[in-house]
């Protein structure tokens, strides 16, 4: 099994960077893990004390279920992935099962920060767009898809988002092989990461 990390900042575009390289790859050769799968369980706090979790913390993130489970799919055995709905800001009760596929690509703000996660990937990647894109970016997706407004967004990006970003995320990059600009779409290197996986599947 082949395993590809891919971390980057909020909103430099690594669900769309992933979401470009499985497109045209064989639907069942391929599987994706999210971090955002794996934020804790947060049903035991009101959805004003969830308001206020700092989500960019790797506190917040179960790494050990993470990591438990890229061992059993590279292990040949399906997993049970959380579903977190960004809306509620918890898990919710089902789960989806994820089998195990010759490629498992991992994403996340803080895949590469994570130092036993990091040993578990054949190729790093780090998904690079400048901070201003980055909030405009993020500022759209959140009050156009998890509900939150203007302010929210702009609190939680100044005291949470960047501090962790710079403590972090971009600190990360130095571990990754390969770092991908993403201020603007950027097929060939989406192009040159399908070629690799292509290799391997062949
Ligand atoms: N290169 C790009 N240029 C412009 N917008 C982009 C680009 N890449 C992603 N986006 C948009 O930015 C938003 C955040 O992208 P997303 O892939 O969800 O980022 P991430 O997963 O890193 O948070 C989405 O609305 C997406 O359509
Ligand atoms: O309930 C939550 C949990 C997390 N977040 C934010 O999500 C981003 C990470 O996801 P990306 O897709 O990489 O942007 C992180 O910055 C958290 O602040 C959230 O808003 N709500």
């Amino acid at each position: 099994m082949l395993v590809i990390g891919i971390a980057g900042g909020t909103g430099c575009g690594k669900t769309t960077v992933v979401n470009q390289i499985v497109e045209e790859l064989p639907q069942n050769e391929v599987g994706v893990i999210s971090q955002d799968s794996y934020y804790h369980d947060l049903a035991h706090l009101t959805k004003e004390e969830r308001g206020k979790v700092n989500f960019d913390h790797p506190n917040s993130i179960d790494f050990d279920l993470m990591i438990a489970h890229l061992e059993e799919l590279r292990n040949g055995k399906p997993i049970e992935k959380p579903i977190y709905s960004f809306v509620e800001e918890t898990r919710l009760d089902d789960t989806i099962t994820v089998h195990p596929r010759k490629v498992i690509i991992v994403e996340g703000i803080l895949v590469l920060s994570n130092p036993k996660l990091r040993e578990m990937f054949d190729i790093k990647i780090y998904v690079h767009a400048d901070s201003d894109e980055r909030l405009i970016r993020r500022l759209q997706r959140d009050i156009k898809e998890r509900g939150h407004d203007l302010e929210k967004v702009l609190h939680r990006y100044q005291t949470a988002v960047k501090p962790m970003h710079q403590q972090f995320i971009e600190p990360s990059k130095e571990f990754a092989d390969l770092i991908i600009p993403n201020n603007h779409y950027n097929t060939v290197a989406v192009d040159m990461v399908r070629t690799i996986i292509n290799e391997n599947l062949g």
